[in-house]
């Protein structure tokens, strides 16, 4: 990862939905005392409900959890009867409003950066916040209106670093296509393009751009958006954008095969420094698949540094103490990394 060196990081984590494994695993994570050298840490949620997780969880998990009394904790009103597995109204209002709280500490300039525990966004519509994710209110309330979801993972075989954005998020997948069009797809590169100088000095970049279609659409056969502007849309961008290699439309079941070479096997060969899928599921089944425990969400166009964990709010698992604390150890060291690189910029 990046170099780092200088003061610490201020960073604020969100409890995520307190029914959810985010409690516990924020006290796994939190318990590696080298992340507190070079971070000082504030959690955003509640102290009562950390100390309830801790001493639910002490006597019988093999992982070792961090003391809430050597935590900074900022109280945000939290439910009293939480059940771990068992959202509700109540716990999704209380996930909502430590994000809500940490983003406005964070314009304040309390914290450089934050990085959220996951919520329910069914919860949260069931609490009266129309949101589709933490990501949009992240960009609304920071007053950007241009943002992308980025997922980054740092391979632990072989130090290759994936970079995939997501064109289009959390949209029914037969409105895909209806969604996409040439302004969406230039307000994401040119995020990527930006993200990719800002966070890892890359002025020169190569970037892969998936098809839509099985083939990309094999001329038309399987699908008529490459042949209809996909494709002139790339050749438009590549000529905005020299300095940059983009490469495409790679059919999109060929797209991957490069990168998991790179995670699993050879870090060193030729492969592009980012990735643009068009969907969701096109962009995440292969970082899910490749890199569950490591993988983060970051959100680009923000104007601090934001990083959650790849995975959701695991109710299935609430509460057991097998939840496996490693993508939110790297949201945190990914969320230190990039702070420490802005500073020096
Ligand atoms: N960043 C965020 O806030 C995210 C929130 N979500 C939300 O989470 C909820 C549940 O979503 P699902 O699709 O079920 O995904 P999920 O990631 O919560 O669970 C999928 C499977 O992975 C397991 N799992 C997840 N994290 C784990 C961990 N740290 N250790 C061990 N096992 C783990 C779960 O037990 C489950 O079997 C939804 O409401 C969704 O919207 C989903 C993804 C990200
Ligand atoms: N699939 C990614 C995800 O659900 C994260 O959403 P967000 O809450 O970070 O916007």
């Amino acid at each position: 990862m990046i170099n780092q060196s200088g003061s610490k990081v201020d960073l604020a984590i969100t409890m995520g939905d307190p029914a959810s494994i985010g409690g516990e695993i924020i006290l796994k994570a939190l318990s590696r005392p080298s992340i507190h050298d070079r971070a000082n840490i504030t959690i955003i949620g509640s102290r009562s409900h950390l100390e309830k997780t801790y001493h639910h969880l002490q006597p019988f998990t093999s992982q070792e959890l961090i003391h809430p009394d050597s935590l900074n904790i900022i109280e945000v009103d939290t439910p009293e009867n939480i059940i771990w597995g068992k959202g509700n109204q109540e716990t999704g209002k209380a996930s909502f409003l430590y994000l809500e709280n940490a983003i406005a500490l964070t314009l304040n300039g309390q914290f450089e950066g934050i990085v959220t525990a996951p919520i329910a966004k069914s919860l949260w519509q069931s609490a009266g916040y129309d949101y589709p994710g933490q990501t949009e209110v992240l960009a609304q309330k920071s007053g950007r209106e241009k943002f992308a979801m980025m997922f980054l993972g740092l391979s632990p075989y072989t130090n290759w670093v994936l970079r995939t954005i997501l064109a289009t998020t959390h949209i029914p997948l037969k409105t895909v296509s209806d969604n996409l069009n040439s302004s969406i797809l230039d307000s994401k590169l040119e995020l990527l393009i930006e993200n990719l100088k800002q966070d890892f000095n890359l002025e020169k970049s190569t970037i892969a751009v998936a098809g839509l279609n099985p083939h990309s659409g094999e001329d038309g056969k399987l699908g008529i958006e490459e042949k209809e502007w996909l494709q002139d849309w790339l050749i438009n961008a590549q000529k905005k954008y020299p300095q940059v290699k983009l490469i495409g439309l790679i059919p999109p079941d060929i797209m991957w095969i490069k990168p998991t070479q790179a995670w699993f096997r050879d870090g060193n060969i030729d492969t592009p420094d980012a990735f643009l899928a068009l969907y969701h599921d096109q962009g995440l089944i292969p970082v899910k698949a490749m890199a569950f425990d490591q993988a983060v969400n970051t959100t680009v166009g923000l104007p601090f540094v934001r990083t959650s964990p790849d995975h959701g709010t695991a109710f299935d698992i609430a509460g057991q103490g097998v939840a496996n604390p490693s993508s939110m150890l790297s949201a945190i060291e990914w969320a230190i990394a990039l702070c420490y690189n802005r500073k020096q910029t």
